[in-house]
């Protein structure tokens, strides 16, 4: 079967030389639902940032549905992979929250009869129907989060990779997100410092530290192993039971 995602041994420096990834493994099988856990500083969202080409020049490979992420099949990659950033404000740049939701599909090609009831749909799902016709520079940086993930999810991507989606949102929210995302029933690649969410939407984790994969397995698994926990700088949230 072809992989969703396919990264070998991706190596990866910034211009100032700092070495972010120092071969990086990873495949990820149609339909699975993947949390990619580490330390701040561990490469995590460096990786997220290869998968649809925004950061590239490196060594290794990645490809995408079969695809080799590379320029010329970006447009393709991107319509594929839809990558819900860490800063909603790096997704947000239109005068309205309806219009940042529409870009993308109308750049895709969805015709404008189709557009209204996509954004609507896309703002419904995420809580933020009555937010649509606001300026996203109005909106709290909760609310920002939910109309970044709807302007991905407007695009209707087979794959859906996610930088921190459960950070800086209310219980009712993140709980609101956690049934929206299992509902979609996407590959799905999440980083992500909130544990239980991980354990909550992602059967298999891959632990990065360094810029390598240090561990790969079933989320509880990974989530039992006290040791390799604390030797990564990882903790489950106080009184936080695995069973
Ligand atoms: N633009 C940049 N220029 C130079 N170094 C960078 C740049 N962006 C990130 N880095 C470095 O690359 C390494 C990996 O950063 P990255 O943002 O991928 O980590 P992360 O695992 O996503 O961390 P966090 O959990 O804090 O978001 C870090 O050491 C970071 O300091």
């Amino acid at each position: 079967m072809t992989p969703a995602l396919l990264v070998k041994d991706l190596d990866y420096s910034y211009p100032d030389g700092h070495r972010a990834l120092g071969g990086i493994d990873l495949r990820v099988e149609p339909g699975e639902r993947v949390a990619v856990l580490g330390p701040n500083g561990a490469g995590k969202t460096t990786l997220v940032l290869h998968l649809n080409g925004v950061l590239s020049g490196g060594g290794g490979h990645v490809e995408v549905a079969g695809l080799a992420v590379r320029r010329r099949s970006l447009p393709e990659i991107r319509r594929r992979v839809g990558v819900v950033f860490q800063d909603p404000d790096d997704q947000l740049f239109m005068p309205t929250v309806a219009e940042d939701v529409a870009f993308g599909p109308r750049n895709f090609g969805v015709p404008e009869a189709e557009l209204d009831q996509r954004v609507a749909r896309a703002l419904e799902a995420v809580g933020m129907a009555a937010h649509a016709d606001r300026s996203p520079m109005h909106l709290s940086f909760g609310q920002r989060r939910r109309a970044a993930l709807a302007t991905v999810l407007a695009c209707d991507p087979e794959i859906l990779v996610l930088d921190e989606p459960s950070s800086n949102l209310e219980p009712v929210a993140r709980r609101e997100l956690a049934e929206l995302l299992l509902s979609l029933g996407r590959t799905m690649l999440m980083v992500t410092h909130d544990l239980p969410f991980a354990l909550q939407l992602c059967p298999r984790s891959v632990l990065v530290d360094d810029g390598v994969v240090v561990a790969d397995g079933p989320t509880r698994e990974l989530l039992a192993d006290a040791g390799l926990l604390a030797a990564h700088r990882l903790e489950l949230p106080w009184g936080f039971r695995l069973d």
